[in-house]
């Protein structure tokens, strides 16, 4: 099998390119980090990719909202690149973390559901409730339209960095096949999900794109928003990750690249026995195997 070719790009303001380009390395892709600037000079040189991973950071500041400068430079002047990725064949696309905040700003993870014409729509500005600037723009075709789902700031109103445990639904998540449980870092400020109204909620549960979920040690979601710091920002349904209907695009705030070693879990010196690795590497095995 000939290594799959992982496009990581990187903007003004990314900071976790290095260790995942790193871990897809270790995973036994071959990654190149590839700036924004440099593939809207030359569109063309997506087509040498067949994965797109969005890593983690503060593109460009996470001004306006986070991803959102991104996401919308990437829909003026990649268009042909997000269709290569995300429409056509059998490509994947990951955006961890400030990569999820730009997937959904994209809206490519929430597509398929139905987005009902707002009442009182009259501009861009135009926002659903909770009024707050998440909610502009966030989908291709926004102003007009609240998306069906958004990201926002976590419920305290900071940045939260801490260890979350996480549960994986049946969903047809390429990226988490086979994983029932991870134990991963989050660090966010903008990683609340919230749904457009409960109708939003329920049509993305039951198309089985909710795919990773904030549980207890255990693995039990125990309720509807687990306290924190079990779900460390207050999302709605708990949830940590979501996947478009193919299963082949997948966002998600926690950071798989930050646990790929052993070494990197937070007790692993008071363990009795080692793992062969961390619970994070196995996402990126998996798009690997996807190719094989
Ligand atoms: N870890 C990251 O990708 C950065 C966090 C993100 N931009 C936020 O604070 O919401």
């Amino acid at each position: 099998m000939a290594a799959p070719r992982v496009l990581v790009l990187r903007a003004p303001g990314t900071n976790c390119d290095v260790e995942t380009a790193h871990a897809f390395e270790l995973a036994g892709a071959s990654a190149e980090r590839v700036h924004v600037g440099r593939l809207t000079e030359n569109p063309a040189l997506h087509k040498r990719y067949q994965i797109l991973c969005i890593p983690g950071g503060f593109s460009y500041g996470d001004d306006i909202a986070a991803g959102r400068i991104l996401a919308t430079r990437m829909r003026h002047h990649l268009d042909d690149m997000i269709h290569h990725f995300v429409d056509a064949g059998d490509n994947l696309v990951l955006g961890i973390c400030n990569g999820m905040q730009v997937l959904m700003r994209l809206g490519v993870l929430t597509d398929g559901v139905e987005t009902p014409q707002l009442a009182n729509a009259a501009s861009e500005d135009s926002v659903a409730s909770p009024s707050d600037q998440s909610w502009t723009a966030d989908s291709a075709n926004a102003g007009h339209v609240a998306p069906p789902a958004t990201l926002t700031w976590n419920n305290h109103g900071r940045f939260e960095d801490r260890w979350v445990h996480l549960a994986v639904d049946q969903t047809p998540c390429v990226f988490l096949k086979d994983i029932d449980q991870m134990y991963l870092p989050m660090a966010h400020a903008e990683g609340k999900f919230v749904a457009r109204d409960a109708d939003a909620l329920e049509q993305l549960r039951s198309a089985g794109r909710l795919a990773l979920r904030y549980c207890d040690e255990s693995g039990q979601i125990e309720s509807e928003t687990l306290p924190f710091p079990v779900n460390p920002n207050g999302g709605d349904a708990n949830v940590a990750g979501v996947c478009d209907a193919s299963g082949r695009v997948f966002g998600l705030m926690p950071h798989p690249e930050r646990h790929i070693d052993a070494t990197q879990h937070p007790f692993w010196t008071r363990r009795k026995e080692q793992p062969e690795h961390g619970d994070g590497l196995t996402m990126f095995r998996n798009a690997v195997q996807w190719f094989a």
